[in-house]
């Protein structure tokens, strides 16, 4: 199976997944300057007030907290978007002790890590499963996180990490809404990409916001304490490094919000 290891890491997973190689892929680094400015793009609206969060997971790669997105409860729409489109879930990658751990790069520069805003058309296709193969079918809207003071809220969720320590873990995880993780501005740069581990489906509208959130080396060391295996495996191995790097952009436009 795949992983972030020698063994199994993001430089094989072309070989079971070859559209690793393909013309759209994620993540990639982000340069300003050679962003265009589209005023046609307008802001992005998030509509999360009644969002249904379910639970919290460790699925061997990330901790993921699921939605219910059985209604238009909690979408994004706006931006390069032509529809609305469900949240599912959201997930982080990160980096080991100090080091980085953002998908995206900015100039070359990573941060400690990135979370992700998982949303599917659901106005064009009947399920997360089938959106995340047509080429319009995600949205996710990453955010940068900064290593700096506490955030005030995301103690709600590394509080919540020791419950999901070993792979395949899950518990409850109710009333939590996102746009407690969202910075204070909402400008973007937006792409398209795909999902950034396999099956890599080049079917994701990026959006990622240029203002990242501060969290402290102690909120982001709890996600370290995640394990990357299972309760009964012998060898355990810390969830650390979760993060593929920056893809060819084969001639992409990024566009830069006003
Ligand atoms: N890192 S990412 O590009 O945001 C991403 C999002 C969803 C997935 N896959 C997913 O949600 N599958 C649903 C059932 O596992 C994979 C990667
Ligand atoms: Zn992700």
């Amino acid at each position: 199976h795949w992983g972030y290891g020698k063994e199994d890491g993001p430089t094989l997973w072309h070989r079971n997944y070859p559209v690793a190689e393909g013309s759209r892929q994620s993540p990639i680094d982000i340069i300003p300057l050679q962003a265009v400015h589209d005023h046609s793009l307008g802001p992005i609206i998030l509509s999360y007030d009644h969002c249904t969060s379910i639970n919290i997971a460790n699925n061997g790669h990330s901790v993921v907290v699921e939605f219910d997105d059985s209604d238009d409860r909690s979408v994004i729409r706006g931006g390069p978007l032509d529809n609305p489109y469900r949240l599912k879930q959201f997930h982080f990658h990160w980096g080991g002790k100090g080091c980085h751990g953002s998908e995206h790069t900015v100039e070359g520069m990573s941060y400690a890590s990135e979370l992700h805003l998982v949303h599917w058309n659901a106005v064009k296709y009947k399920n997360f499963g089938e959106a995340a193969t047509a080429p319009d079918g995600l949205a996710v809207l990453g955010i940068f996180l900064e290593a700096g003071d506490d955030h005030r809220w995301l103690h709600v969720i590394t509080d919540a990490l020791y419950m999901v320590k070993y792979k395949g873990s899950l518990t409850d995880f109710k009333g939590f809404n996102p746009k407690c993780l969202l910075p204070s501005s909402l400008q973007y740069w937006t792409y398209l990409g795909s999902l950034t581990t396999p099956p890599l489906h080049e079917s994701v509208t990026w959006i990622i916001l240029k203002e990242s959130i501060t969290v402290s080396e102690k909120q982001l060391g709890k996600f370290r304490m995640l394990l990357f295996t299972g309760e009964e495996e012998d060898q355990r191995m810390r969830m650390e490094n979760n993060f593929r790097p920056p893809q060819p952009l084969k001639g992409r436009k990024v566009r830069s919000s006003n």
